[in-house]
């Protein structure tokens, strides 16, 4: 469904765009109908600008992305099919706008012939569907609403459009523990739907929580990538295993880090790509640079 291909990203920077910074390098992995595919790293790894690639926001470099085997087209169409749902919600709304009228405005755009009371039980389904009360949110302006309502309302609204591929990026980060599971489970429900999900994320408990597989990003480019039970399972680069290392466990010591220096598989040939250690599980050599 969604596919990137050798993807780079490369931004001018500097007083008159004399310098580039490469933010996303030869990135290449697949999303497919009720996946859930989390794109983890650390922070400046490249993973909002993969998500703002796929959603037509920035250009690719070079390289290319397909999503139902045609190129990134933004616009009304395009949007219909793909959405994205950012960090912050309360940015996602216009405070001068109560809840209903984000559904008005996908109405006016997108289902101008759908007769009014008709609109009205889909809005309703859409928001029973993520769990809100319809007669509690719709005439509540965005401050008299929780980061986790407000969520919820943009995952309903994409629902409205019949969305196939949602892009998630840091969805979860602003909610409290228990309505981060609420949203997780949600997002897991949609799969079960066919929903292809994108779940950018710098928390590997969640992505582990959630995702079919996984793809580790360091500075750009994809370090591991296979199902996320042998990635997190047997972590093979040595950035993983340092990722993995650093998530807090109650009651034990963090160990100390793994230093990402061992050249794994520099003598098996993953020099300049990525190695395939077992069927599906994808990773790179720790020292590209020197390989
Ligand atoms: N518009 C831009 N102009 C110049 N550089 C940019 C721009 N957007 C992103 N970058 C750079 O690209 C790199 C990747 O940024 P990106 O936001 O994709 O990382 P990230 O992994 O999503 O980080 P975080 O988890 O902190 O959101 C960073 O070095 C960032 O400074």
């Amino acid at each position: 469904m969604l596919r990137l291909h050798d993807v780079t990203k490369e931004f001018r920077i500097g007083a008159f765009g004399g310098k580039s910074v490469t933010a996303v390098k030869d990135v290449s992995f697949e999303v497919v109908p009720g996946e859930v595919v989390s794109l983890i790293g650390e922070s400046g790894s490249g993973k909002s600008t993969i998500g703002r690639m796929i959603l037509g926001l920035n250009p690719v470099t070079s390289g290319s992305i397909t999503f139902e085997g045609a190129p990134v087209r933004p616009g009304k169409e395009y949007y219909r099919r793909i959405q994205g749902i950012f960090q912050d919600p309360f940015s996602s709304f216009n405070p001068v706008f109560k809840a209903d009228r984000v559904f008005a405005m996908i109405k006016e755009a997108y289902y101008p012939a759908v007769p009014a009371p008709e609109w009205s039980e889909r809005v309703a389904t859409a928001l029973r569907d993520v769990r809100l009360n319809p007669g509690q949110v719709l005439g509540k302006y965005p401050h008299q609403l929780s980061g986790g309502q407000l969520q919820r309302l943009l995952i309903a609204r994409a629902l409205l459009l019949d969305i196939k591929l949602l892009v998630a990026d840091e969805i979860t980060s602003m909610l409290d523990a228990s309505t981060r599971i609420d949203v997780l489970n949600l997002l897991a429900e949609l799969k079960t739907r066919g929903l292809g999900v994108l779940y950018i994320t710098h928390d590997l408990s969640l992505g582990n929580y959630l995702a079919e597989r996984t793809v580790v990003l360091r500075r750009g480019g994809v370090v591991e990538m296979g199902p996320t039970g042998q990635v997190f399972g047997d972590p093979l680069h040595p950035y993983t295993r340092e990722l993995l290392s650093a998530v807090p466990r109650l009651h034990e010591a963090w160990d100390d880090a793994v230093p990402v220096d061992a050249c794994l598989y520099h003598e098996r040939g993953a020099s300049g790509g990525l190695l395939e250690a077992e069927p599906g599980h994808y990773v790179a050599c720790a020292r590209l640079a020197t390989c």
